[in-house]
């Protein structure tokens, strides 16, 4: 599998992706919900026709991924890999997704929209992530034809999205804001100045491992341009302010904080049982513990790659087998013991 979220690149200790996702529709089909199957497969064949024509062009060609064709697990593990979204593995009759060989860009199709073309890149690169998917979204543009009006621009199955399209997001990882009780207050700033913050797996999903996506809210009347600035903008000043807690902690209450990061680290390589959300807990208190230098026998990639590992699908999927939730809380335990007293992350991880 994947490691499409390990931890690099600029600000990687705190911003572990960023993603550019552009929404198209093509003036030929109703919107997805409202498609017959006959329709979605007719429209996948277009799609299908026109990344065709596109790849002599590419250095990293796509290929197709049906969800159909694949069990639930497999589904799952794209999910928790956040290469397709939760609503995309809820309808595989008729969805899939285009992937390229580096797994940077991605085209979901028949989700919300007919075409969902995304760019997810590790650390802070908003600018480059929108270069990416933009020409991609060029070269469909000259091959299909996407509804587009006028005075409101791209249109789109949800009227939140018209415009642009376009949603501009990063995943942030804020333990010292989170502990500080910061957090709430965040949410509602940043829900004042426009912007979404949502889980871990988007809209709708819980907040686990003291993650938090920030995304744009408004695609109509503004630029691509200007999204991507005032995201940016937004999200220096909350690793600033994630900096300065993270510095506030270890000054003031060192020990406090020390403790903290080694009783996780105890419980990881001693339980017997982990739920997920524990598991990203404690786990996300040993990414604080690696990024202060508290901890020095593994990385944050290890750890990123052991966060996706321990997802319910990637877990059953390395397994071999299908668990249920009672001992998939076990065998993550032994699997977390084992990797973090072992070490090997990337040695089970592929
Ligand atoms: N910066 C990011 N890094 C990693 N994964 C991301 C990031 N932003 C979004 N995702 C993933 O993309 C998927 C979709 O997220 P979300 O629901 O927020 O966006 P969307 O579907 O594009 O938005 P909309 O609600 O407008 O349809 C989720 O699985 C989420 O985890």
């Amino acid at each position: 599998m994947s490691h499409s979220i390990s931890p690099a690149g600029p600000h990687q200790d705190i911003v572990i992706s960023s993603r550019v996702r552009i929404a198209r529709n093509l003036v030929s089909f109703p919107f997805p919900h409202r498609m017959s199957s006959d329709q979605s497969l007719e429209l996948v064949q277009q799609v299908q026709q026109a990344v065709t024509a596109i790849g002599p062009h590419d250095h990293h060609p796509f290929r197709w991924i049906a969800l159909r064709d694949i069990n639930p697990v497999d589904r799952q593990t794209y999910v928790e890999d956040h290469l397709i979204s939760p609503a995309l593995a809820d309808n595989p009759e008729n969805g899939g997704f285009f992937i390229d060989s580096q797994q940077r860009r991605s085209m979901m199709v028949n989700e919300e929209d007919h075409l969902r073309i995304q760019c997810m890149l590790k650390g802070l690169q908003l600018e480059e992530a929108w270069k990416e998917a933009d020409q991609l979204d060029d070269r469909l543009g000259r091959l299909l034809p996407f509804a587009f009006d006028e005075t409101f621009g791209y249109l789109t199955a949800c009227p939140t999205n018209v415009g642009t399209g376009v949603r501009i997001s990063v995943m942030l990882h804020l333990p010292a804001l989170t502990l500080l009780g910061f957090i709430n207050g965040l949410i509602h700033a940043a829900g004042q100045l426009g912007f979404a913050v949502r889980g871990v797996f988007g809209e709708g999903s819980e907040y686990m491992g003291n993650l938090y996506q920030i995304s744009n809210q408004i695609t109509l009347g503004l630029q691509e341009p200007e999204i991507i600035s005032n995201l940016e903008d937004i999200v220096l000043q909350v690793i600033q302010k994630e900096r300065m807690a993270r510095k506030n902690l270890l000054s003031r209450q060192r020990i406090d904080l020390e403790d903290k990061v080694h009783r996780s680290l105890g419980i990881l390589t001693h339980a017997r049982r982990l739920s997920r959300k524990e598991a990203m807990q404690y786990l996300s208190d040993l990414k604080l513990g690696v990024s202060l230098g508290m901890i020095s026998t593994c990385t944050l990639d290890d750890l990123h790659q052991l966060i996706e590992l321990i997802q319910p699908a990637n877990l059953q999927k390395h397994c071999g087998e299908l668990l249920r939730e009672v001992e998939r809380d076990c065998r993550r335990a032994e699997l977390v013991r084992k990797i973090l007293t072992e070490g090997g992350v990337s040695d089970v991880h592929e």
